[in-house]
């Protein structure tokens, strides 16, 4: 059986240049991307790079790739990252891996933002994953209560984030529309960020059975 997370993300090492600043996603299929790129920076390609999680950083630095502080990073020409669902909108819910907000800061600082994903999360409209919203703890019962209001349960997860904060995991009965969700949580006081990835992907590896498929978003975003 071919392993389609490895697949995507080999490909998408074809995107790295020499003298891009690359962010480096999170979750299993980004860990691929990292040992691949790795790789080839061995081999003498010279790139620098940020990461979206300290588990990345840690990654990237055992495999030789040296990470810059983000905080000193005004702009990034490449994001790489996985998904946790894509829909042909390129519209995507991203943070099972808890590193939502890291993951959509260094996406906003990127020219171009490259999902690698196995075909399971292909879907033909995003909404029946879990949609990951970081609350500062302070404000963790009226956002939890805000979340209801718009027709969500939510379960709390045990760990804190990279940033300190914690994570309440939304299922929707019936999932908003995206733009609207999107809408109502960035306007909540204390939430601090949200799954919900509606203009930053440009592009995708998908792969499905040993075959990696391209996918280009029509219009750029910026
Ligand atoms: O958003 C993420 C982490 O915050 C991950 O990129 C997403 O959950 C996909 O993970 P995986 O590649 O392990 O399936």
């Amino acid at each position: 059986m071919p392993n389609d997370k490895r697949l995507a993300a080999e490909a998408a090492v074809a995107e790295v240049t020499p003298g891009l600043l690359v962010g480096l996603g999170t979750g299993s299929t980004v860990a691929y991307f990292i040992d691949a790129l790795a790789a080839r920076v061995r081999d003498g390609l010279a790139i620098r790079a940020v990461a979206t999680s300290l588990a990345s950083a840690e990654r990237a630095r055992a495999a030789g790739i040296a990470i810059d502080d983000f905080a000193d990073v005004a702009h990034v020409d490449l994001i790489v990252d996985g998904a946790d669902e894509l829909d042909p909108h390129f519209y995507a819910i991203k943070g099972a891996g808890g590193a939502l907000l890291r993951e959509k800061i260094v996406a906003a600082a990127s020219a171009r933002m490259v999902v690698i994903a196995d075909s399971s999360k292909q879907v033909a409209a995003i909404g029946a994953a879990k949609l990951p919203v970081e609350v500062i703890p302070f404000a963790r019962a009226f956002v939890a209560a805000r979340l209801a209001a718009l027709g969500a349960a939510t379960i709390q997860r045990d760990s804190l984030t990279d940033n300190g904060n914690l994570i309440l995991d939304a299922r929707f009965a019936t999932f908003p529309e995206p733009r609207d969700l999107a809408r109502a949580l960035d306007a909540t006081p204390g939430v601090m960020g949200h799954g919900l990835f509606l203009d930053e992907v440009d592009a995708a590896y998908v792969a499905q059975g040993g075959v990696v498929t391209r996918l280009e978003r029509a219009a750029t975003r910026r």
